[in-house]
């Protein structure tokens, strides 16, 4: 694992860096070029899905590098297709074979799926209890999930999500959810973390980048750092993969903390679907 980023300890006693490499969006085509540059930088943690079709590209950049398979932390996410038990089974062997490897880090369900579509999510969660008994998948969590979604993991299921991954930035800051997910020793996994960029103009940003002399998206992803979460932010642009890694040599103040908390913009903030009001599943 890189050693300038810390990591956290997860509730598995597994650790994960606490910075690492989205790919989501990233063409299967330029996936092995854009996780070799991050590669390349110091990332060791990389966040792919089967919903991304790229899982193939991440796997061959990881065996491109020489380096040893235990230097990096893999996740992906089993996609809303696959959550009846034998498909979940199906789908997960292929992760393992598309990124060349007998074990993955962290695997997730991407979605809770609607009461109308096929398979209750407890049933899927069932199955990777299944991955994580038997090795291949080392921890386990889920994506997207309420507090209700993870009141009946908590009442019905033996393992504990190690991860909850929702959509936090400071016009989503999501606390009430990071706190339910802290008390019940779940980790914050902050995903859009500048908000797909939305965030970058944002004068109090700007204000606060231009005074540490760090960019607008280095101060957002050290705000993420310095609140405990766990981030992978994504990009194609050489430089700026190389700008989201310098986060590590500056820290902001409590002023300038409270000040970005403070643009929270709550749901009209979001990016991404409403896990508690879709009725739709995310398709590739
Ligand atoms: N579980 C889930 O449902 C979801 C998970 N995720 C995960 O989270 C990761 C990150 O979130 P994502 O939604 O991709 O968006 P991010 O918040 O990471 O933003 C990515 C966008 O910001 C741009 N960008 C990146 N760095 C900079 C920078 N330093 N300066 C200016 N612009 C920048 C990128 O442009 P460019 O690439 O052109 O450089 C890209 O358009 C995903 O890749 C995925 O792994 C994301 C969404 C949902
Ligand atoms: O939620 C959405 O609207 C999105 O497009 C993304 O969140 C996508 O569905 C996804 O889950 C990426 O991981």
């Amino acid at each position: 694992m890189s050693s300038a980023v810390p990591d956290i300890t997860l509730n598995d006693g597994r650790t994960i860096p606490q910075l690492g490499f989205g790919v989501f969006q990233v063409p299967p085509a330029e996936t092995q070029k854009a996780v070799e540059t991050a590669i390349e930088i110091g990332y060791r943690h990389i966040d792919t899905a089967q919903m991304y079709g790229n899982e193939a590209g991440v796997g061959a950049a990881v065996a491109a590098s020489g380096l040893n398979r235990d230097e990096f932390f893999l996740t992906s996410k089993l996609n809303n297709g696959f959550h009846l038990p034998d498909d979940a089974r199906r789908s997960f062997d292929e992760t393992l074979k598309a990124l060349g490897t007998d074990h993955i880090d962290l695997f997730l369900i991407h979605w809770p799926l609607p009461g109308r579509y096929n398979g209750d999510f407890v049933q899927t969660w069932n199955t990777l209890e299944e991955f994580y008994r038997d090795g291949r998948a080392r921890s386990i969590g889920v994506s997207n999930f309420t507090q209700h979604h993870l009141g009946r993991l908590r009442a019905e299921t033996q393992v504990r999500p190690a991860v909850n991954q929702i959509e936090v930035h400071p016009y989503l800051t999501n606390d009430d959810l990071r706190t339910y997910n802290t008390e019940n020793e779940i980790a914050n996994e902050a995903y859009s973390p500048i908000a797909q960029g939305e965030v970058l103009g944002d004068p109090v940003i700007v204000d606060i980048a231009r005074q540490a002399g760090k960019s607008p998206a280095q101060v957002v992803l050290r705000w993420h750092i310095q609140r405990g979460d766990i981030i992978f932010p994504k990009s194609k642009t050489a430089d700026r993969v190389r700008e989201n890694f310098e986060i590590f040599d500056f820290e902001l103040d409590g002023s300038a903390m409270a000040s970005i908390t403070s643009l929270d913009r709550g749901e009209k903030g979001r990016t991404g679907a409403n896990p508690d009001t879709m009725n739709w599943i995310p398709e590739n």
